[in-house]
């Protein structure tokens, strides 16, 4: 991949696909990891004289606008971190954008509008990708992928782009490929993947591969209770993947075959609704009542958990073990963060809410080998899949 310094940025526009997808609460940035993250590739080309446009997507509003996963709160918050105003273009390609990025002088920064109010951006279609690719490829000159975090996601933004105009991996991008190929080159073993979250369709598929990769599986979170229930356990109004459950149950007997231990949980904390005071139970995996759902890992899978992890020389870790949001459902989440920072292992960490986790439940960030922006984006990585948004920054 070519880097930044290979650019030459001075007085030319400068497209940056940035991840800037952190967790609001209603226009409050609840953790703004990802912006800081993003944070020095868009000061370097300050720096240099270029014209900043910054391109990202926030939360899956489907192709239409809504206000409710609006960037403007974004930035406000990059300005203040890059100490420089940050124009807001209130449209992706339309006139708003159009006149942000003509208004900009040399070592000004614009962040457009979420790149997934146009239908375009994620379409399978390619002809309506390119499209869409085209107009925004059409606001500037070069382009810069730094959003390792969808770097997994074949979009316009992240995979079309690319191919219009000349361009460069930033270097959040650089940096987090550079630790995540130490996970699969000379992986030193015992090597172990602890899975949770709520995305548990998209990352239900890395587990097929990762099967053929890892000595232990943990999973927990939301992506437990499709295991749970592929076993035949009742698990209430949980998280659950319905039509995937004969995938899950290949896993369970393909991690057989292979001798790959798959870890799950012995007992969940199990809420009668899901809210931050809900009324709550420990109860046993196999025995979640019809009418409630697991909202953690009870406190006999932390300790498992965490004994499951005391010997590995390799962890990596993605997806939260229970709602972490809600204090009461966060000690999962702390007890496999903690037994990560115990550990003597090489402890990748990846995913927004995984690494805002670590830092609400105030976890030393240093306690890791490395926290990446990806979840998805890392896992997919770990697959060893070639990923869109770096195959189009491939020269
Ligand atoms: N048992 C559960 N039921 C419902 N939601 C859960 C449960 N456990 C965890 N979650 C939710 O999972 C969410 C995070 O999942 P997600 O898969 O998005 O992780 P991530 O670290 O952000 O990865 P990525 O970067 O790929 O999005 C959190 O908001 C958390 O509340
Ligand atoms: O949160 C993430 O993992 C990235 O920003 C990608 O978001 P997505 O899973 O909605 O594509």
């Amino acid at each position: 991949m070519r880097t930044l310094d290979e650019l030459d940025v001075k007085g030319r526009r400068v497209l940056v696909r940035a991840d800037l997808n952190v967790p609001l609460d209603g226009e409050t940035i609840t953790d703004d990891g990802r912006i800081r993250a993003s944070v020095p590739t868009i000061k370097t080309l300050v720096g240099r004289g270029a014209k900043v446009v910054v391109c990202a997507h926030l939360g899956r509003p489907k192709g239409q606008v809504n206000p409710k996963y609006s960037l403007r709160p974004v930035a406000a918050r990059l300005g203040e971190l890059l100490g420089q105003e940050v124009a807001f273009a209130t449209d992706v390609v339309g006139d708003s954008a159009t006149s942000t990025v003509e208004g900009l002088q040399d070592g000004q920064v614009a962040l457009l509008e979420n790149l997934r109010y146009e239908p375009g951006e994620e379409s399978k279609d390619d002809a309506v990708r390119g499209e869409f690719a085209a107009k925004l490829a059409g606001l500037a000159e070069l382009y810069v992928g730094d959003g390792f975090g969808a770097v997994h996601r074949k979009h316009a933004s992240v995979y079309d782009v690319p191919g219009l105009l000349p361009h460069a991996a930033g270097g959040l991008v650089v940096a987090e490929v550079e630790v995540l190929r130490k996970l699969t080159e000379d992986t030193e073993r015992p090597y172990v993947v602890v899975l949770g979250g709520a995305k548990v369709s998209d990352k239900l598929g890395v587990i097929a591969n990762l099967l053929t990769k890892v000595d232990r599986l943990l999973i927990g979170g939301g992506m437990a209770y499709t295991f749970l229930k592929a076993q035949g356990h009742e698990v209430g109004n949980s998280l659950l993947q319905e039509d995937q459950l004969d995938q899950v149950r290949g896993f369970l007997q393909e991690a057989d075959e292979r001798g790959v231990e798959l870890v799950l949980p012995v007992d969940v904390l199990a809420a009668v609704t899901f809210a931050a005071d809900a009324e709550h139970d420990v109860v046993e995996a196999t025995a979640i009542p019809a009418d409630r759902e697991g909202l953690d890992i009870g406190p006999k899978t932390r300790e498992l958990f965490a004994a499951k992890l005391a010997d590995a020389k390799t962890v990596f870790w993605n997806g939260p073990m229970g709602v972490f949001e809600f204090d009461a459902f966060s000690g999962g989440t702390k007890a496999v963060a903690q037994a990560l920072i115990d550990s003597e292992a090489f402890t990748v960490v990846g995913g927004g809410d995984s690494a805002a986790a670590v830092r609400k439940l105030g976890l030393p960030e240093d306690g890791f080998s490395h926290i990446s922006t990806g979840g998805g984006a890392s896992l997919e990585y770990l697959e060893g899949k070639e990923l869109p948004g770096l195959e189009a920054l491939e020269d």
